[in-house]
């Protein structure tokens, strides 16, 4: 197990290039199942990435390249090799929630899924109730057995299906199984994340018919295969608000280069909200750190809100942020783990229910903390960065799930960050 040590306080300056994102490539990935030949560039070198393609290699698909980190490609190209196996074991979606995103495609391309149910975790219950009620009205018999979802059809059939909420891997599944059934589904109140969209974009490439792409309202009208394309992963959204909060504690100035502004726009407006000045140009935003940042109120929200994925990472902010705050979670119902690590370095959070109460005005001190989850892990490095002495962040194998190289990427601006093994 590796932990982080940095040394506070120091002034980041330069620019920071932002990766693929993990929340795109893994329903891209997923959708391989799907059948045709795929290329995919710009894929992030995660954990994660290398969970799904070791799961996909299980499941029949064959990448045109040894996955692990020491020989990483950015593309990858992706062939199916055996259509025989349907199950997705325990072992890896316990790892790895967006396992699930094999169900869809499995049953729309194979007739068959045994799916481990992924169960819920530290940030909330997480179940998938939606996803499984959609796929029975296009036609998927399924039963839950042993803790695994078994399902089975003769054939998908497009229909009209309303989710009552508009999860995120409940769109992508959905969608996924419907690019094969036979007539026209319509999504309603679907998750309207850039990721999706992105999804869909690739699926087009190889022949899908799909309208209202980045709307809630998705149709699509199955056809019988998919072909070969090659496509590039979108940049990550949520390793770009991360650096931009750094640039907001400690940027001299700092920038991010690689991402479209115009999909970051709730960060972007949180962030002016307290104080920071922001300058876009093209793909790339620069800010400097806010000397008096302003506490604010940010609820989180799907698509276009303000992200959940980056509730940990503005609460530092708020730390120290020259009047109060408060952070609503409404998308998961126990994401504020980091709340007691922050707290032993200095800040003043309460939690009550959905609402995180940041009283403001503290200085943060460096302090050994415990990483709990991927986004709890990069709140506590943001926090480790702006502190004064020294921050041990332990079982970085979290962030690792999701952040590319961040201590290289922030030691190259300027960041004191070191990885080291930890003695267990
Ligand atoms: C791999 C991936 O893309 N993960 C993202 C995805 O997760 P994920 O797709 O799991 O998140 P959802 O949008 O599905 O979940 C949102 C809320 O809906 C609830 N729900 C969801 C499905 C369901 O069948 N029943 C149900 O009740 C969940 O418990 C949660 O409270 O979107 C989340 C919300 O933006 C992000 O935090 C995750 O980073
Ligand atoms: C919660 C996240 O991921 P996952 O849905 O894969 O757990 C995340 O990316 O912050």
């Amino acid at each position: 197990m590796d932990r982080f040590r940095i040394e506070g306080r120091q002034l980041l300056n330069g620019t920071i290039p932002v990766s693929g994102s993990k929340n795109a490539a893994l329903p891209i990935l997923f959708s391989t199942l799907l059948g045709g030949g795929l290329t995919i560039g710009n894929i992030p070198c995660l954990r994660d990435i290398t969970t799904a393609i070791k799961l996909l290699s299980q499941l029949g698909i064959q990448a045109g390249h040894d996955s692990s980190r020491a020989a990483w490609a950015s593309n990858i190209s992706f062939s199916e090799r055996d259509l025989t196996p349907t199950e997705a074991p325990y072992d890896l979606v316990r790892v790895m929630r967006a396992s699930i995103l094999c169900l869809g495609p499995l049953l729309a391309r194979r007739k068959k899924a045994r799916v481990s149910l992924p169960g819920g975790c530290l940030i909330g219950a997480r179940p998938v109730d939606l996803h499984l009620h959609a796929l029975q009205k296009m036609g998927a018999r399924i039963s839950i057995d042993h803790g695994y979802i078994d399902a089975s059809t003769d054939g998908l059939v497009g229909c009209d299906i309303h989710l009552s909420y508009p999860t995120v891997t409940g769109t992508e599944n959905i969608l996924m199984a419907a690019v094969l059934a036979s007539g026209t589904s319509r999504i309603s109140n679907a998750a309207q994340e850039p990721e999706i969209a992105d999804l869909a974009h690739c699926l087009v490439a190889r022949g899908a018919k799909i309208t209202g792409i980045g709307s809630s309202v998705l149709e699509i009208t199955g056809v019988d295969e998919l072909g070969d394309a090659r496509y590039d992963v979108m940049f990550d959204r949520i390793e770009a608000g991360t650096f931009l909060v750094a640039g907001a504690l400690m940027g001299d100035p700092l920038s991010i280069s690689g991402v479209l502004p115009d999909q970051m726009s709730s960060i972007i407006a949180t962030l002016e909200e307290m104080g920071a000045e922001i300058e876009i140009t093209g793909n790339r935003i620069t800010l400097s750190r806010v000397l008096f940042p302003r506490g604010s109120t940010v609820m989180t929200d799907p698509y276009p809100g303000f992200p959940t994925d980056m509730q940990a990472q503005i609460l530092p902010l708020m730390a120290i942020s020259t009047g109060p705050s408060t952070l609503i979670e409404t998308v998961f119902e126990s994401r504020f783990t980091h709340v007691m690590e922050m707290n032993r370095m200095g800040a003043n959070i309460e939690v009550r229910g959905s609402h995180a109460f940041v009283r403001g005005e503290c200085s943060l001190e460096g302090a050994c903390v415990m990483a709990s989850d991927l986004r709890a892990s990069a709140g506590l490095v943001l926090a480790g960065l702006v502190a004064h002495g020294e921050t041990t962040v332990q079982r970085v194998y979290h962030i690792d799930r999701g952040y590319e190289r961040i201590e290289e990427k922030l030691s190259g601006v300027g960041g004191k960050i070191w990885r080291e093994s930890e003695e267990v």
